[in-house]
């Protein structure tokens, strides 16, 4: 995949916010720059009120640092930059230091397609600080957009309970790249297939499609336009039966059907994309099967999502296949994750970590500090737990007790030694260099699969869904108990 290079042939170094290229030469000129930092990507709440989430954009992530550099129009752009005085902002001298720079992080990331919770980091960077710092927006606006959407995909993936969903959500995607990210989420997330031809030529994902009301409005009548359309695709032919009259349509379908047949085709189905979708698609259930076509499946499209979807299910909807686009591609209803990017340690001399801190009034807010990774225990094959715990932390096998990071009085006993474990970050990058093959686009949509079906169903319900418990190995607990209290003292001694 050459994101990069196809897209915006060349750079993506100043692909981040202002204030990182500023706090970038503030470390240079205060020689912190290359300090050794460690920075945590996370969210602190499931999107759309769900109880899990599902990670995408690593990819992109990996062309980002593999292409991580300063090229001559990006230092030229920041050499004219000047300040409110009509100086050179930056030092020449940095200036060269940033076209010389090399990425060389080390990277530990979950898998694309791995089912994700709050507070757990979802990406660990460890490396010079001012490439940490210029890595922070970038990495924000990959993995908050993909995961977002692949989360919005496997919920409506797992409302349809296994039947296609089509992705059809260019036309009203967040303009080109969100349109591409989105459909590259989508399929992660579980849909059969997108309609943008060019997510299909870059990703190799499936594309497909029906046709629109204007080829009906185009001839003289619906029934002409599916006969042209028929003798157009006579193997690929899924009629919309709703420009005029619903009913209507569906007999000039079933015509249309039959002179297919009797050149020896069959025709695909239909689409109902306004109406009422249960009862229009009952309707046609009927009259199809009546017809002599049980196989003709029903598409049906129209502002759809995993509710409405949940809905007519409810109701018994003769519907065997979903158009999903605006809802899906925009994430309707909550259109950010909100992930963060904290420093969580700086190396010292003695080769150790400081934890880092930053304190909030809201637990919520507070970080996990160290240098610190995510195990997830699994029995049976379902997933019962994860653990924040700090790298060089000694497990004990026959029980340990983790600690909800906003509630302590949440705990949970778990004895390892009974459980299947799986570190979730894995080694990405090690001083810059890629230690990582990623998968195929089918391999990680099969891994969201199978990590799905490791979760219990509980945590899938739409609404009010159970919470899966995720904590804090005692340790950790505690060191973070203690820079919290550590730091309000500070404050409070400040404030005198
Ligand atoms: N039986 C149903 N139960 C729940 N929601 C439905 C049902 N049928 C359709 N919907 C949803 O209701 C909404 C209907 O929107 P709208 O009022 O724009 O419909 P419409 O009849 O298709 O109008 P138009 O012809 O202008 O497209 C859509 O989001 C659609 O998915
Ligand atoms: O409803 P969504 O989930 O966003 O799915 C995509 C929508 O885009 C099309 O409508 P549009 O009116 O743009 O074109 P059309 O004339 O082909 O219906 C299609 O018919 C769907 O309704
Ligand atoms: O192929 C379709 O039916 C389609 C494609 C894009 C948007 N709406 C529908």
């Amino acid at each position: 995949m050459k994101i990069t290079k196809d897209l915006y042939q060349g750079s993506l170094a100043l692909l981040t916010d202002f204030y990182q290229v500023t706090m970038a030469y503030a470390y240079w000129k205060s020689g912190k720059a290359e300090e050794e930092a460690v920075f945590n990507l996370f969210f602190r709440k499931h999107p759309f009120q769900g109880g899990f989430t599902l990670a995408a954009g690593l990819e992109y992530v990996i062309d980002y640092c593999k292409n991580f550099k300063f090229g001559v129009h990006d230092i030229t752009y920041l050499k004219e930059m000047k300040d409110k005085e009509g100086a050179n902002m930056f030092d020449p001298a940095f200036l060269k230091y940033l076209s010389e720079m090399k990425f060389s992080c080390d990277i530990d990331a979950v898998e694309e397609g791995t089912v994700v919770f709050p507070n757990a980091p979802m990406i660990r960077v460890k490396g010079p600080l001012i490439q940490c710092q210029l890595l922070e927006t970038p990495l924000l606006n990959i993995f908050n957009f993909q995961t977002l959407i692949a989360t919005k995909a496997a919920r409506i993936n797992l409302a349809a309970q296994g039947e296609p969903v089509l992705e059809f959500g260019l036309r009203r995607a967040q303009g080109i790249d969100g349109a591409l990210a989105a459909s590259r989420a989508s399929y992660i997330g579980g849909c059969t297939s997108t309609s943008n031809v060019m997510a299909g030529k870059l990703f190799g994902i499936p594309v497909s499609g029906t046709h629109a009301h204007s080829w009906i409005m185009s001839f003289e009548t619906e029934l002409e336009a599916f006969e042209a359309y028929a003798e157009a695709f006579p193997d690929n032919c899924i009629f919309l039966v709703d420009t005029y009259d619903t009913i209507n349509g569906i007999k000039n379908a079933i015509k249309v059907g039959n002179i297919l047949r009797s050149r020896g085709k069959e025709m695909v189905g239909i689409r109902i994309d306004s109406g009422d979708l249960a009862y229009f698609s009952n309707v046609a259930r009927q009259m199809l099967d009546e017809s002599g076509f049980p196989e003709a499946k029903i598409v049906a499209s129209n502002d759809l999502d995993e509710h409405i979807i949940t809905s007519l299910k409810g109701q018994e909807a003769s519907i065997n296949v979903w158009g999903v686009g605006t809802k899906l591609v925009t994430a309707f209803d909550q259109p950010a994750l909100g992930a963060v990017y904290k420093l969580a340690a700086i190396r010292i001399e003695n080769g150790t970590y400081a934890p880092k801190i930053k304190v909030s009034q809201q637990s919520l807010k507070i970080n996990v500090p160290g240098y610190h990774n995510v195990k997830r225990y699994y029995s049976k094959g379902k997933a019962v737990a994860d653990m924040i715990y700090l790298e060089d932390q000694e497990i004990d096998p026959k029980g340990i007790v983790i600690i909800d990071p906003i509630d302590s009085t949440r705990r949970k006993r778990i004895m390892p030694l009974f459980y299947q474990e799986e570190i979730l970050l894995k080694p990405i990058f090690r001083n810059g260099k890629l230690m990582y093959k990623s998968p195929a686009l089918e391999e990680i949509r099969k891994r969201a699969f199978e990590q799905l079906e490791t979760l219990d169903k509980t945590h899938k319900r739409l609404i009010n869904p159970h919470l899966y418990p995720v904590g804090l190995e005692e340790n950790l607990h505690h060191l973070r108990t203690d820079l919290v209290l550590k730091a309000q003292k500070f404050d409070q001694k400040d404030e005198k």
